[in-house]
């Protein structure tokens, strides 16, 4: 197991007047290579959660334990740090340094790797993340928002972590630009083996690329499993504040209309392939009758 939460209890403003609970009876084990996809309206908590599994914030109850080691052992917060990296909702308001080069290897310094080994790493990840050499001595304010992105989760891969968390990498991107953040996310996961949590309040963008989902809502854990578990189930969306995707109502009406459904898919090719065989066995069939 490399992520395990037992009976997670947090509330910020804990002890004061302003006391929040954002999370309660939460438990979850995350296994190395997974990719999983957490969503949940605004304020269910998916911020909370994943802030928790790398030590930036300790429960109040409960455990976290990440690669055996219990995130309330303060002396090994770099250890945790290392082991999971987190890239914030906006992180290109992280980006501070005067150089795209410093800003990416600022992680790996702080980390105490030589000098060698950090050029070494900077460059492994431009090449990952699609970040042209040239760029590397402008600054960051220069970049455009998907470049600047880019670098702000190149800063974080430097540090190679085991697991990468990403929080709505996509946000305020336009199409483009999020479709090639979502395929660089993939073949980080695919073909560099990172273990991915990615959170969006959006299951499109989920159902694209993780089996496993997690639904947060009022700060629990609403559902836990495959992502064609949710996509049968579109009342269990709706009632943690979800909306579909029309991919999923259309399947769901035609179901109710006599189609065959297999499983539900979220791919619009798989559907229409669906839709097709459904003709194309009625048709056989009354062609049987005759
Ligand atoms: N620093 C804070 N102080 C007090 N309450 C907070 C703080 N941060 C979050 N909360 C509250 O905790 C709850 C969970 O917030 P959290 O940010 O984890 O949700 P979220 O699902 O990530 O929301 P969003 O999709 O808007 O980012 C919310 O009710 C929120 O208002």
């Amino acid at each position: 197991m490399f992520i395990e939460m037992r009976d997670v209890e947090y509330v910020y403003g804990y002890k004061t007047p302003f006391e929040k609970k954002a999370l309660s009876g939460v438990n979850l084990t995350i296994s190395k290579g997974e990719f999983i996809g957490i969503i949940g309206k605004t304020g269910s908590g998916k911020s909370t959660l994943v802030q928790l599994m790398n030590g930036l914030l300790i429960p109040q109850r409960g455990d976290v334990i990440v690669d055996g080691i219990n995130t309330k052992e303060k002396k090994k917060v770099k250890e945790i740090r290392k082991r999971v990296g987190l890239v914030f909702q906006y992180p290109e308001y992280q980006l501070f340094e005067e150089t795209v080069y410093r800003d990416i290897a600022f992680g790996p310094k702080n980390l105490g790797f030589s000098d060698e080994e950090i050029e070494k790493r900077v460059k492994e990840v431009c090449e990952l993340l699609e970040i042209p050499r040239a760029i590397l001595e402008k600054s960051p304010f220069e970049l455009s928002g998907g470049q600047k992105r880019r670098v702000a989760i190149a800063g974080i891969m430097a540090m190679d972590p085991e697991c990468l968390i990403l929080d709505e990498p996509t946000a305020g991107l336009d199409m483009r630009g999020r479709k090639r953040i979502f395929n660089i996310i993939e073949r980080l996961h695919r073909e560099v083996k990172k273990t991915i949590i990615l959170i969006s309040h959006n299951l499109e963008d989920v159902a694209s690329m993780c089996e496993r989902v997690i639904v947060l809502n009022s700060g629990k854990i609403y559902f836990d499993g495959s992502k064609h578990e949710i996509f049968e189930n579109i009342q269990l969306l709706e009632k943690s504040g979800l909306i579909a995707p029309d991919i999923l109502y259309l399947q769901h009406r035609l179901k109710m209309r006599g189609f065959k459904i297999e499983r539900f898919e979220y791919r619009i090719e798989n559907v229409a392939d669906m839709i097709v065989k459904n003709i194309a066995g009625s048709i056989t069939k009354e062609g049987g009758k005759e």
